[in-house]
């Protein structure tokens, strides 16, 4: 049989035997191998693990147990060399992560009362290997944590780095303080069960955005390393990643770094590598005149790793764009991907598979953590199949590896979970233009569909098809709402599962929509016509009622196909049926008020927040770079008597740089004066003369580096 493995191991030789598997195991090597190993081997095979029994040896490179092994351990660090005969089973590690991830894979041999006779030589593309927890938004929760760190033992990731932005105690103001005691104590227990996990707790610091380049913050930081030492971190990381001003400054920087390098990192005996993410941390942001990547090159201790996005914020890793970069850095970059990170498409599921970055990288990276999603449970499709990927890239196959992640994760549930993942994966319009693909085996037969039916011929193997597609959505979200067998999953996604439930019914009313018409039966097309606009209304008071946040609310599912195509479909039938019954039934009004144009790099694709009676700018999570002469403008679809608009970029100092301008037909404008709030928000007001535009420049100098943090208008009380 062909052995299933997670993650893929590098040589496998089987004989096609196999023998049922012993009652009894004798172990031998307990003393001196790795004990995370031995308890995990105790814990899996329970009292069958004895003195007597079947022989299975245990051990590092060099322990007597495996010294009949050495030859054949493969000496790449966490390599490891697993046999299975019918004269005893052996696991050898070439160190003690690999004797563990020995143990990880027998594990997973054990099928049906058998084990296979097998070799094994096995050991990972990456060295560091795993996730950071990077994002913007509600931080994981304590038990989230505690799961995902026995997910990473279980899928040979090494590597979970601690960095939520929204942490005060990681970030701004609260850096420089030891956690309170509570903290601190869930942080410990991070710390020991990634231990027993054999994964490296790695905690970062991101003290850029109030930093003194003095002796006082310095010594403040390291502190506070000390602290998190005495708590059980032996791995630590200093992000500098969104921020300007001093906080950016490159040789600041790496002075401090090299000093933590040279006095702590270096001093103590048992801690990892220095992680560094840097403030210019892809290449779309990288100014060689700014020297600031070739000082990090030139400067900073070679032994200090350095993250990178890739080419963009969110990019596919390429091996033309790693070896860009290790160019520039001196050494390999360590990879910090952004998926499935969902901070800046809020309303949506990635739930996709993992595909795009390069099977030829691993001679280039040293490192290559995931940035999941705020919902952690979720994040674990991706998180999965990174895993395969960063430890046997040549094998990896994105869609074998999706489709296993989804039987580790439900595996009660396959079919289900797969018809829901297959429909959220895409992101839709986003700041970044990073898209997923959504709907891959439908699409095609929606396009064929609806070409047809506008053309008055269409295949009714497609109508059945389509129609067949949403009763699978409808029944999907409802098995998956009543599942127990992982209750935290389907607690993060059950917004998302209502939404896909209104999706699945309105498909099907919205194609019976056209049956009726065909058949000319007015009052059953009345029916359906009515029961899509409840079902549409129903979906909006979804979008307002859950995952409300002040940069994408909502639930958003199957944006790419199939929300689209129930709206065709509703607006040619209803089309077709006011033409052929003289009526008058209203469309879904599916339009926006307010268009955005700019000629500031950043936000030329930024997506608007359409509300009743206002419309937001999304708002970004990094630094605006504002050019001399940048300007943003809204356009309204029509001249409101505005009763103002509101602006608040987050900037300590005032905003002479720049102005606010109204106008009614974008000819003659009126410059508006912004006031601050309490909340330190400016607000624009006007004496009440219809405005349909609405636009801020940059009238200063130079360039501006803010946080646009809300920029909206509001065009009716
Ligand atoms: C190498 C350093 C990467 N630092 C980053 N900080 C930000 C992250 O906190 C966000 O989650 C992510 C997606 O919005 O964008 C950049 S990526």
């Amino acid at each position: 049989q062909d052995i299933k493995v997670q993650p893929s191991p590098r040589q496998v030789n089987v004989t096609g035997k196999s023998m049922t598997i012993p009652v009894a195991f004798r172990l031998v090597g307990e003393q001196e191998a790795n004990p995370h190993a031995i308890a995990l081997l105790k814990q899996f095979l329970g009292d069958r693990l004895g003195t007597e029994g079947f022989p299975l040896y245990v051990g590092e490179k060099g322990d007597r147990a495996v010294r009949g092994a050495k030859r054949l351990i493969p000496d790449h660090p966490e390599g490891y060399y697993l046999s299975i005969t019918d004269k005893a089973i052996m696991l050898a590690g070439n160190d003690e992560r690999g004797t563990y991830y020995a143990v990880r894979t027998f594990m997973q041999l054990f099928h049906e009362g058998h084990l296979p006779f097998v070799g094994i030589q096995d050991y990972p593309d990456v060295r560091f290997r795993g996730v950071v927890e990077g994002f913007y938004g509600t931080p994981w929760s304590h038990e989230a944590r505690l799961r995902q760190l026995q997910f990473y033992g279980e899928n040979k990731l090494n590597t979970y780095i601690y960095g939520p932005k929204d942490d005060p105690f990681h970030s701004s103001p609260n850096w420089r303080k030891p956690y309170p005691a509570k903290e601190a104590a869930r942080l410990a227990e991070l710390v020991k069960v990634a231990n027993e996990n054999e994964v490296d707790f790695v905690w970062a610091i991101h003290p850029g955005l109030d930093i003194r380049w003095e002796t006082s913050d310095r010594d403040s930081l390291m502190a506070k390393f000390e602290h998190m030492y005495d708590l059980g971190v032996r791995s630590f990381a200093v992000f500098f990643d969104d921020i300007s001003g001093e906080g950016a400054k490159a040789d600041r920087q790496v002075e401090l770094l090299n000093y933590i390098d040279d006095h702590f990192v270096q001093v103590k005996p048992d801690v990892t590598p220095l992680i560094v993410c840097p403030t210019e941390y892809n290449k779309g942001w990288a100014r060689p005149e700014s020297g600031y990547l070739a000082t990090i090159g030139e400067k900073l201790n070679p032994s200090v790793e350095v993250m990178w996005t890739g080419d963009r914020v969110i990019s596919e890793i390429t091996r033309e764009g790693v070896e860009w970069i290790r160019e520039q850095i001196k050494r390999p970059s360590y990879i910090w991907w952004n998926f499935p990170v969902s901070d800046y498409v809020r309303d949506h599921l990635l739930l996709g598979e993992v595909y795009g970055n390069g099977k030829d990288i691993a001679g280039s990276i040293s490192g290559f953590v995931a940035n999941p999603m705020e919902w952690a449970e979720a994040s674990k499709l991706a998180i999965y199949c990174v895993a395969d990927y960063t430890w046997n890239m040549q094998s990896y196959d994105r869609f074998r590896s999706w489709y296993r992640a989804i039987r580790a994760i439900m595996p009660e549930n396959v079919e289900a979970f797969t018809v829901f993942a297959r429909h959220n994966s895409d992101l839709g319009e986003n700041v970044h233009r990073f898209r997923r693909e959504e709907s891959v085996e439908i699409q095609p037969v929606a396009e064929r569909f609806m070409k047809g039916y506008r053309e008055g011929h269409y295949d009714e193997r497609d109508f059945l098809a389509l129609q067949d597609e949403f009763e699978r959505v409808a029944e999907a979200a409802d098995l998956l709402l009543i599942d127990r067998e992982n209750e935290a999953l389907i607690e993060e996604i059950t917004p998302w599962l209502h939404q896909f439930k209104i999706l699945g019914d309105a498909g099907q009313e919205a194609l019976a929509m056209i049956k009726a018409g065909e058949r000319g039966d007015r009052e059953l097309f009345l029916r359906k016509y009515n029961h899509v606009k409840a079902l549409r209304k129903r979906s909006y008071e979804l979008e307002r009622q859950f995952n409300q946040n002040p940069y994408q609310p909502g639930v958003k599912t199957g944006t790419t196909v199939l929300q689209p195509l129930v709206l065709d479909v509703f607006t040619e039938a209803t089309e077709r049926f006011n033409r052929q019954n003289g009526t008058d039934l209203p469309l879904l009004a599916d339009y926006s008020p307010c268009k955005l144009t700019t000629n500031v790099p950043q936000l030329e694709h930024l997506p608007l927040q359409v509300y009743p009676s206002r419309v937001h700018l999304t708002p970004l999570l990094e630094v605006v770079k504002w050019p001399a002469g940048g300007y943003l403008q809204l356009e309204l679809d029509d001249a409101y008597r505005i009763p103002g608009t509101r602006l608040n970029f987050d900037v300590k100092g005032d905003l002479s740089w720049g102005v606010m301008e109204v106008s009614a037909d974008g000819e003659t404008w009126q410059t508006v004066t912004l006031t601050r709030d309490a909340r330190g928000r400016l607000n624009g007001k006007w004496e009440d003369t219809p405005v349909k535009f609405v636009r801020f420049t940059n009238t200063g100098e130079g360039e501006q580096q803010v946080y646009l943090r809300e920029f909206y208008v509001v065009f009716s009380l």
